[in-house]
């Protein structure tokens, strides 16, 4: 069930009591018994003056708002803590929905904990009901159940109109090589989260089980699979080399209009735009790049579709702290999205920010340090912080 609108935008849970027993209780404020959970913030709401009968308009200038749905991460490096770290460096306003909890480190992943799909529903018509999303990216969806869950939801906005730019970094394994979405789930990222996305940023190993082909090996093939990723539905393509082995960083984007190829009829989402258009009500300010100079080179291919492919490079960093470049990368697409002038250049300067933080990685020691004793083998965070830190 995902009812966006449904019961005037209230959320009634489906599945029985939940952890604190407050799930068959409707938590509508202004519902809710004057004697069941009064708090001091439910007195002042009541005492406030009536300030939200006029239409809320953002005003120019308005930082992008922002929504990541994906996992936890308690190191901090990925997941959702990557992604609202990553929002808030590049001037965003950061959401977030969780689909999973996982017990990890910089050294590997212990546990995963999927939250139960009616409550990642719950969370997400909560928030739309009340928030206009600009962009929304999607990480770790955990299991099949929620990843068809996010569908839905993204599904039901799009009915009421709104139309977030939504960007599907389509986690599977970490980097420490643990599983952390359930095989059954990949059918449903391909078939029906995909369709929905403008964006699609797999690595190497991903697009290959989204293809059901073997990993590319070299950066003809992984400009071949990005193409063929748009078959699949999405808009544009980004591919990760971040597995290669070679001395610059190299991940390729497909899709109409890039490197400079005139695209054809479709302008390539699932929500049939490609532009313009947040959804969200505003336009956008308050976005910065690093400059740290990603270079393109056009690939000068154009298949039948009109797609256009561009090799994105950068100089590959020498750090073990890679942990989370691609929760980084595929957050700073989505939340650079809305002030640039397509995804070619919101692609590219997501890749300077990256690369940026890559090149301060070393400064953080955040794994090795805790109460194992023993040589440190893991892979520490990027440095969301290196372009604003004042401390
Ligand atoms: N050492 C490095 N130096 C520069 N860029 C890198 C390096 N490692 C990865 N990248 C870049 O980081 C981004 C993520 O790449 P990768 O292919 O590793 O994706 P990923 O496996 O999803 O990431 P992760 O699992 O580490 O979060 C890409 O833009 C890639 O080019
Ligand atoms: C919750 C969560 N989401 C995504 C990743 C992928 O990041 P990485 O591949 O760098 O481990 C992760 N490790 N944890």
């Amino acid at each position: 069930m995902n009812g966006f609108g449904r019961d005037g935008g209230r959320v009634v849970s489906g599945s029985g009591r939940d952890a604190v027993g407050l799930a068959d209780v409707e938590q509508t404020p202004r519902l809710r018994s004057p004697d069941v959970g009064r708090s001091a913030v439910a007195t002042r709401a009541e005492a406030a003056p009536l300030a939200d009968v006029a239409p809320r308009v953002r005003p120019p200038g308005h930082p992008v708002v922002a929504l990541t749905i994906a996992g936890s991460d308690p190191s901090g490096g990925a997941g959702i803590q990557a992604d609202l770290k990553t929002f808030a460096a590049l001037g965003g306003y950061g959401c977030a929905v969780l689909t999973g909890l996982t017990a990890q480190s910089t050294t590997g992943v212990t546990r995963v904990h999927p939250v139960p799909a009616d409550m990642v529903s719950a969370q997400l018509d909560t928030l739309f009901a009340d928030v206009a999303v600009d962009t929304i990216k999607i990480g770790m969806t955990t299991d099949a159940a929620i990843a068809r869950t996010v569908a839905a939801a993204l599904r039901d906005l799009r009915a009421a109109g709104r139309t977030p730019f939504v960007v599907l970094d389509p986690v599977m394994v970490a980097t420490s090589g643990d599983r952390l979405l359930a095989p059954d789930a990949e059918a449903v990222l391909r078939d029906e989260l995909l369709p929905l996305a403008d964006l699609v940023t797999p690595n190497l190993p991903e697009a290959a089980v989204l293809l059901g082909v073997e990993p590319a090996r070299d950066g003809r093939e992984a400009a071949d699979q990005a193409r063929a990723l748009r078959a699949l539905g999405v808009g544009y393509a980004l591919v990760k080399g971040g597995h290669l082995d070679s001395a610059e960083s190299v991940d390729h984007l497909a899709g109409p209009g890039v490197g400079g190829v005139c695209g054809g009829g479709n302008g390539g989402t699932g929500a049939g735009r490609d532009n313009g258009d947040s959804g969200g009500g505003n336009r956008v300010g308050g976005v910065g790049t690093t400059g740290n100079g990603a270079v393109g080179d056009d690939l000068g291919e154009v298949s039948p579709g009109g797609d256009g492919v561009v090799a994105l490079a950068a100089p590959r960093v020498p750090t073990r702290n890679t942990h989370g470049t691609g929760c980084t990368l595929s957050s700073a697409c989505a939340v650079l999205r809305p002030a640039h002038d397509g995804w070619e250049p919101a692609v590219r300067a997501a890749k300077d920010y990256l690369t940026g933080a890559l090149q301060a990685a070393d400064s953080l020691v955040i794994g090795g340090t805790g109460t194992t004793s023993g040589r440190w083998q893991g892979h520490g965070p990027v440095d969301h912080a290196h372009a604003t830190r004042r401390t």
